[in-house]
């Protein structure tokens, strides 16, 4: 198991909204060492990537990792509605870091930053299951986002895409059948109600059916999709939502759904690492990779929600109290029903978005864990973090959110 260097620091970033019609601007990064960089001067710097979505939770560790991983790296493009203030501390080594305020939406912004990468990775998205954003928002940034990059690989003739799908493409689904340690090939009837889950289903389809098809200079675009569970670690808002509401309650949190009920849990550092070995890995295992779904996976228990989120939240002082649910199934429901009807009515005036709505609740109340070793099989995927070290890393983080 890999052992990551600390986050670097220094340097410079030069950050910049595009024109239109330009392609990508971009500064040269102060070259104040190598920091983290695994760059082996002896191999060529030619590769230029894109990260759509980088400034977010997932992907600041993504942009981290390719400057650690990625010794062909000679340009890192990180797309955002919101630029994040980290990317000026960023020790890029010798890479040029461009940063792109953009949105996904709007194909020209994406054109203008897609052209001349060799591979995107695209993660950029509404991560929205508590109902702040309507269907239609949703809708526009997951899905005709995915189609807005799609269609500018093709037309820049970018041939390696990789997508950052979900494990709600699957499941769980509105009748809360377990998915139990089930891999890629497992039937299950994935139904999506939910605004979410159906636009990552939607943009997932559009990636896959995308693999194959002819971009500009005439060979083949080559695309995968790749399918975390719920991740956590540093920087997981909901772990520190979490965390926030223990400390109200005088630093204890109450069971709420029964302890055995499991959900699958991914570390961030591995899913950024699964994500950086996919893209290297599509280029030389075009045949085998493209147009696959792998689920990301690493040694983390299987655990419910909340005994999972324990094990940070407990060295952080926090107890969660009941061996069982402290409330009865019946007034849970009842409680989410009223938080979905008062978010209706009090929507004219205010955004009220509570962790427990209809879904969320079905969600939590759903067994839904994987057990796979496709992307072992397919490109040499091992998780770079052991499960110790993932927990270390995410109690160092949670502990100092409150300092
Ligand atoms: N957090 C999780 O547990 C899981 C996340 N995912 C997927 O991983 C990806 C990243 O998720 P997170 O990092 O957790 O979410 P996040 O919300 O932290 O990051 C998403 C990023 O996309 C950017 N973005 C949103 N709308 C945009 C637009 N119109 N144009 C450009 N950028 C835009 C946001 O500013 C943000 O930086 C998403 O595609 C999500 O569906 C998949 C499975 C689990
Ligand atoms: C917020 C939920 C737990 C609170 C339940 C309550 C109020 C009864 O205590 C979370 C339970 C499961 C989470 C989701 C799951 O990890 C899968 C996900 C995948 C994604 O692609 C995005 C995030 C999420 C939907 C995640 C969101 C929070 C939960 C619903």
């Amino acid at each position: 198991m890999g052992q990551e260097e600390e986050q670097a620091e220094g340097g410079r970033c030069v950050t910049g909204r595009l024109a239109p019609s330009r392609q990508v601007s971009s500064g040269q990064l102060g070259h104040t060492g190598t920091g983290c960089s695994m760059a082996d001067p002896a191999q060529t710097q030619e590769l230029v990537y894109l990260v759509t979505g980088g400034c977010g939770f997932l992907g600041e560790h993504v942009v981290q990792m390719l400057l650690r991983r990625e010794p062909r790296l000679r340009e890192l493009r990180v797309f955002d509605l919101h630029l994040s203030p980290w990317l000026e501390k960023l020790d890029a080594g010798p890479v040029r870091v461009t940063a792109i305020q953009g949105d996904v939406t709007q194909a020209h912004e994406v054109e203008a930053a897609v052209a001349g990468a060799h591979v995107v990775i695209h993660m950029a998205g509404l991560v929205d299951v508590f109902g702040r954003a309507s269907s239609e928002t949703i809708h526009m940034v997951n899905v005709e986002g995915t189609r807005n990059v799609i269609e500018a690989c093709v037309r820049w003739g970018t041939r390696f895409l990789v997508y950052t799908s979900s494990m709600e493409v699957v499941g769980p689904n509105t009748k809360g059948h377990p998915f139990y340690r089930g891999n890629e090939d497992t039937p299950y009837e994935a139904v999506h109600a939910h605004p979410y889950p159906c636009s990552k289903a939607l943009a997932e389809r559009l990636v896959l059916e995308a693999n194959g098809r002819e971009v500009r200079g005439g060979l083949p675009l080559v695309t995968c999709a790749l399918r975390p569970t719920g991740i956590y670690g540093e920087g997981h808002q909901i772990m520190r939502d979490f965390y926030r509401q223990g400390l109200r309650l005088g630093s204890r949190l109450f069971r709420v759904v029964p302890a055995s009920v499991e959900h699958g849990r991914v570390y961030v550092g591995n899913v950024a690492w699964m994500h950086v070995l996919a893209a290297q890995e599509l280029e030389r295992r075009e045949g085998l990779m493209g147009g696959q779904v792998y689920f990301c996976y690493d040694s983390s228990p299987y655990k419910s929600y909340e005994d999972f989120n324990m094990e940070f939240l407990g060295p952080c002082g926090v107890r969660l109290v009941g061996t069982r649910p402290v409330v009865p199934s019946w007034l849970l429901v009842l409680l989410a029903a009223l938080n979905a009807l008062l978010q209706w009515l009090l929507r004219p005036l205010l955004l009220y978005a509570p962790l427990l709505n209809p879904y969320t609740l079905a969600m939590a109340k759903t067994t839904f864990t994987v057990s796979t070793t496709k992307a072992q099989q397919h490109f040499g995927y091992e998780p770079l973090f052991s499960w110790e070290e993932s927990r270390r890393r995410t109690i160092r983080w949670v502990q100092a959110t409150e300092g």
